[in-house]
């Protein structure tokens, strides 16, 4: 079964006139990873913002987004906001940015999840410290008092994930949430996504520069150039058998430049 179903996504920037994203279909089966990959301005984000309804009001999107056969294309911004964290929750490469600076952590993580449920302080505390320690984040409740700047990226991502872990959503986008980070870091922060998947069984979107990690993780893979998905394939195959010349060559070049990754995973 299909949990989101994207037909004919088209984005076109109204200051410019210029087509961002052409005319896009793919879909997403229930419970499995779908990776998007592309060069950079190829319009990975531009897709996911789409789905989560997060683009600026400058860019007209059109076409259909089919969450559960629901189409998010249609919903008023209030209808969007409480499928976005509970239904769908987007996770960003940057944790810093997803945190609002002027408070400490746990003021955010309950800002969020009194959104969605109506738990006591009590209870929203005990759960995310619960998803924090599953996250191998130690002392959650010190953690929690700590304002973004005070921790590090890796554990802000992982902050992040141990909300996904309390939010349950049908379906995580995380753009390119390993990006910013050492690769020690990444290597940690990507294990806790394949955790995340196996504990909830949560369908996945999931941006990646990095070839090394999108094996790693993902059943399928997009590849976007230009803003147009040019090839879909299984992740096993579109590494050993790539059909397009541009695939051909993202995935010589970036296995490449992953071999560290994949050394640190101990698969080489
Ligand atoms: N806010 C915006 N307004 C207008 N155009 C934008 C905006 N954000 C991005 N773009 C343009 O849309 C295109 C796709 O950008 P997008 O950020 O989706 O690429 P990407 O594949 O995610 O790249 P990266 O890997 O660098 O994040 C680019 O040409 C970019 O310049």
């Amino acid at each position: 079964m299909n949990i989101l179903e994207v037909k004919n996504l088209r984005i076109l920037d109204s200051n410019t006139g210029k087509v961002i994203i052409y005319n896009s279909s793919f879909h997403l089966k229930q419970g499995s990873c779908l990776a998007i990959v592309g060069e950079s301005g190829s319009g990975k984000s531009m897709t996911c913002r789409s789905i989560m309804r997060l683009n600026k009001s400058w860019l007209h999107q059109s076409g259909d987004i089919l969450f559960k056969g629901e189409n998010l294309n249609d919903l008023s911004e209030k209808a969007m906001r409480k499928k976005r964290g509970r239904n769908l929750c987007m996770i960003l490469q940057n944790g810093m940015s997803a945190f609002d600076p002027s408070c400490v952590i746990g003021v955010h993580l309950k800002e969020t999840l009194v959104e969605h449920f109506g738990w006591s302080n009590k209870e929203m505390e005990e759960k995310m410290k619960y998803a924090m320690e599953s996250v191998m984040l130690k002392n959650p409740i010190e953690t929690m008092n700590k304002y973004p700047h005070e921790l590090s990226g890796g554990m802000l991502q992982r902050i992040m994930i141990a909300l996904a872990l309390v939010l349950e959503p049908d379906i995580i986008i995380a753009d390119e949430p390993t990006t910013a980070l050492d690769t020690i870091s990444q290597f940690e922060v990507v294990e806790q996504f394949i955790k995340l998947r196996e504990r909830m069984g949560c369908s996945m979107i999931f941006v990646s520069h990095d070839l090394g990690v999108v094996r790693a993780i993902a059943d399928e893979v997009l590849v976007m150039k230009d803003g147009e998905i040019i090839e879909r394939e299984k992740s096993k195959t579109i590494f050993s058998e790539p059909e397009h010349e541009y695939t051909k060559h993202l995935v010589s070049t970036r296995l490449a430049l992953s071999n560290h990754f994949k050394k640190i995973m101990g698969r080489v």
